[in-house]
């Protein structure tokens, strides 16, 4: 049998395919904006229709959109939504007991779903239409999804012909011949993560890193608005042929290339392209990277290998954190017991761009958040918040920034550290800090430079 052949034969409406799930299942939603949608809402329409179809736990991360599944009534007693990073939409399912996270460093997932994951009993993705050599790209997201339908007992694709196609290797695309069944989709947008403004506070901690970035620099900008921020600084300033290697695409790459700031010519792997492993962004972004062979997209255990992110120079990566205490550690992921995100590939970035000859780090965060009852915080304190998750060791931090300054902690002592954290803290808080750091014996007046 011919693709097309095979493709016909294994066409069925998004009912009839997801008549396989069993209760107990182990279901793949894909990454992001690959969650399917028809899929999911025929299934969550299943659900309310058999009441005895429970116990399915669903594999996602950085929902852009609530699965349907996730919004039954009965939810929490009839299936668990598992999150590799949560956005801002499963952390309210997991305040719901719908959700609950799953710790990763992402450049190991591909060898979580080879080596330690039991089932994949389903995986369900939306995927870009069949090519003439009957591939289905992953589009915006291949992260570990290569290794993940390995894995799957059935998997069934659902065609989105709004899924731009990204080029990559054989690890990005699956074909018609491995597929169980198709799904030809209602074409529905794909889901989109809205351009953020960046706010004054965002803008002062980017004009602080722009001149350290030289030209030629290979980026990594992470989530959240500071690094977009920086991106953008980036677009209007005067460094030259800057490319990309980075965990995740955002719209900054547009503006960047219309700059005429993208050349990647002195990137010493993949010259000359953008590489990244998921893109979340608007519609302006996936038009840039459908069938655009200047942007390359790859698995996540070849983006965020420090081996391979170190092969390039002058590699500047760019996180935001939630809190840094006074030893150097930097929690992002939680804030108390409170899951917020998660731990993505912050501390790949954060060691791969340190073992890069002339590549730096910059943790960056606001000095303060300000609660619903507008109460100031300081992000910098003495120790971090009980319960909080530490995302990058003291060890590891390069750069941290504020809006107030900048303070490189490699090779200082344990009292320097503590110094220089508290220097570019928000003034109101400077002194509580101190006398923090003096009760406990890292930090005494008598040091002071
Ligand atoms: C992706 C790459 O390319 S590489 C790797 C990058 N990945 C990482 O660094 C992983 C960890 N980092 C992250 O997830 C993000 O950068 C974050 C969470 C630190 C910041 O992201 P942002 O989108 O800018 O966060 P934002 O300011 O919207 O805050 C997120 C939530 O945390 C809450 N929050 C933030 N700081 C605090 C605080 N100090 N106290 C209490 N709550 C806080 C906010 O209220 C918000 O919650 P809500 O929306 O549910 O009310
Ligand atoms: C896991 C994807 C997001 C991140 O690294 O922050």
């Amino acid at each position: 049998m011919n693709d097309i052949e095979l493709y016909l034969k294994k066409r069925r409406t998004a009912r009839e395919a997801v008549s396989c799930v069993k209760s107990g299942d182990w279901i793949d939603y894909g990454f992001c904006s690959q969650m399917p949608y028809d899929l999911d809402l025929a299934l969550a329409e299943r659900m309310r229709e058999e009441p005895e179809l429970t116990d399915l736990n669903f594999r996602g991360a950085v929902a852009l959109r609530q699965p349907a599944v996730t919004a039954l009534p009965d939810a929490a007693e009839r299936i668990t939504w598992n999150s590799w990073h949560c956005s801002a939409i499963e952390r309210r399912l997991m305040e719901q007991g719908v959700a609950y996270y799953a710790p990763i460093r992402f450049s190991e997932m591909p060898r979580y779903y080879r080596e330690n994951i039991q089932r994949v009993d389903v995986a369900m993705i939306q995927v870009s239409p069949m090519d003439n050599h009957g591939f289905f790209s992953f589009s915006l997201n291949t992260t570990y999804l290569a290794a993940m339908l390995e894995r799957a007992k059935v998997i069934i694709v659902e065609v989105n012909p709004r899924m731009p196609v990204a080029f990559g290797g054989l690890g990005t695309a699956i074909h018609i011949s491995r597929v169980d069944m198709v799904v030809e989709g209602e074409g529905h947008e794909i889901d989109q993560l809205p351009g953020l403004v960046p706010t004054e506070v965002d803008v002062a901690v980017a004009r602080q890193i722009v001149p350290l970035i030289p030209d030629g620099a290979c980026l990594q900008l992470g989530i959240g608005g500071m690094p977009n921020a920086v991106g953008g600084l980036l677009a209007h300033s005067d460094l030259k042929d800057l490319g990309i290697h980075t965990e995740m695409l955002t719209d900054c790459v547009v503006d960047l290339d219309e700059a005429g700031k993208l050349t990647g010519r002195n990137k010493n792997l993949d010259r000359g392209s953008a590489v990244f492993t998921f893109a979340a962004g608007t519609r302006r972004l996936y038009d840039f990277i459908h069938r655009n062979p200047t942007v390359l997209v790859a698995p996540v255990d070849y983006v965020n290998d420090i081996d391979v992110i170190s092969t390039h120079d002058n590699v500047i990566s760019i996180n935001n954190t939630m809190e840094v205490d006074l030893f150097g550690q930097v929690s992002a992921e939680t804030m108390g017991t409170r899951h917020i995100s998660g731990a993505g590939g912050q501390q790949d970035f954060v060691l791969g761009a340190y073992r890069s000859k002339g590549g730096k780090s910059f943790i960056c965060c606001s000095s303060v958040y300000l609660d619903k009852q507008g109460r100031a915080h300081s992000r910098l304190v003495p120790t971090i918040t009980p319960g909080s998750i530490i995302t990058s060791t003291r060890t590891n931090i390069h750069y941290l920034v504020t809006e107030y300054g900048m303070v490189n902690l490699k090779g200082l002592s344990a009292w320097q550290r503590a110094e220089g954290i508290i220097s570019v803290a928000h003034p109101d808080f400077r002194e509580e800090l101190i006398a923090a750091a003096e009760k406990m014996h890292i930090w005494k007046r008598s040091n002071r430079r």
